[in-house]
């Protein structure tokens, strides 16, 4: 059961799943990977996925950027139905993903180098090359850096990198899978506001990621559960309307926790904080 459905059809998809499912084999046995899902994401949206290890987040993700054919149901990402193998390849020219492990996405010896290689492989000429490698880097806060050993570069640094090298491609979605996982709080932090900077230009982006405070901050929430999509909806409905977090076993975020104190206290749903600055806007309105 979805909770809440979430749908603007007035804008154009960028990805549109019906009754969608996947069955892997794991050894004798047929997987139930993802069911039956629906989903409608528009263009120019901001949507954050997540659910347990091993709820189908990755292969969901691995279906939209057309490196995994679904067992049955219907999927089309940016209006190219998936089925076909030369929409797959042009999906993967308009999709681009920033993974988890800052250390294992970059092929140049700098970070130029690096962004350079994927422009380089599309047959972006030299000129233009070179203009989109200096506009990505300024873009994530690499210029500094450009021809510096990409082992100099932290983990952080790695994964701007990642996003640069994404950038220079000119994406029309752009898919984070748990790309904050492996960073230190700063780092994530930095890395989480980038890619909001990124999205307020026009970049759709699908965040995937396990944080709390990551799917609070967010516009829109998904939650998987072994296959299945059973939430998609505001994360304040989520969170405090659903009954879904607990039913999870999730823990809440801090500015929730104070939230649902709030709430039972009376607080009006719709002034329910998700974040510190609503929470800080929430205690100013009280005081
Ligand atoms: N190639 C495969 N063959 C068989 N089973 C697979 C394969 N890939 C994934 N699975 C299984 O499918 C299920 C969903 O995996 P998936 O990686 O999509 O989940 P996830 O939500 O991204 O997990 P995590 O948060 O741990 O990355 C898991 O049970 C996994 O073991």
């Amino acid at each position: 059961m979805v909770i809440h459905p979430f749908r603007k059809e007035s804008r154009t998809a960028m990805i549109h799943a019906s009754g969608l499912s996947l069955s892997l084999r794991d050894g004798q046995r047929v997987l139930p990977v993802l069911q039956d899902i629906d989903l409608h994401i528009d263009t120019g949206e901001w949507v954050t996925l997540t659910g347990a290890n091993g709820s189908g987040k990755s292969s969901l993700v691995r279906i939209v950027n057309g490196l995994l054919l679904p067992t049955a149901g219907e999927v089309a990402t940016n209006g190219l139905d998936l089925r076909s193998p030369g929409n797959r390849r042009q999906v993967k020219r308009t999709v681009q993903t920033v993974f988890q492990n800052p250390l294992s996405q970059t092929v140049g010896s700098t970070p130029e180098e690096d962004v350079a290689f994927g422009l380089e492989n599309r047959g972006i000429p030299g000129e233009e090359m070179h203009l989109r490698v200096a506009q990505a880097l300024k873009l994530t806060g690499l210029e500094d850096k450009a021809s510096r050993p990409v082992e100099e570069l932290s983990g952080g640094e790695r994964q701007r990198l990642a996003i640069a090298c994404c950038m220079a491609l000119e994406p029309e979605l752009l898919i984070f899978d748990e790309a904050t996982s492996m960073l230190d709080p700063i780092s994530r932090n930095g890395i989480f506001a980038l890619a909001r900077e990124l999205w307020k230009r026009g970049v759709t982006v699908l965040w995937v990621t396990q944080r709390m405070e990551e799917l609070a901050a967010g516009e829109r929430a998904l939650v998987l559960e072994q296959g299945r999509l059973l939430y998609d909806g505001t994360p304040r409905g989520l969170f405090y309307g659903s009954g879904l977090p607990a039913a999870l076993g999730w823990e809440d975020p801090p500015v929730v926790a104070v939230g649902r104190v709030m709430q039972d206290g009376g607080w009006p749903q719709g002034q329910l904080p998700l974040t510190e600055h609503e929470l800080e806007e929430a205690l100013c309105r009280f005081s």
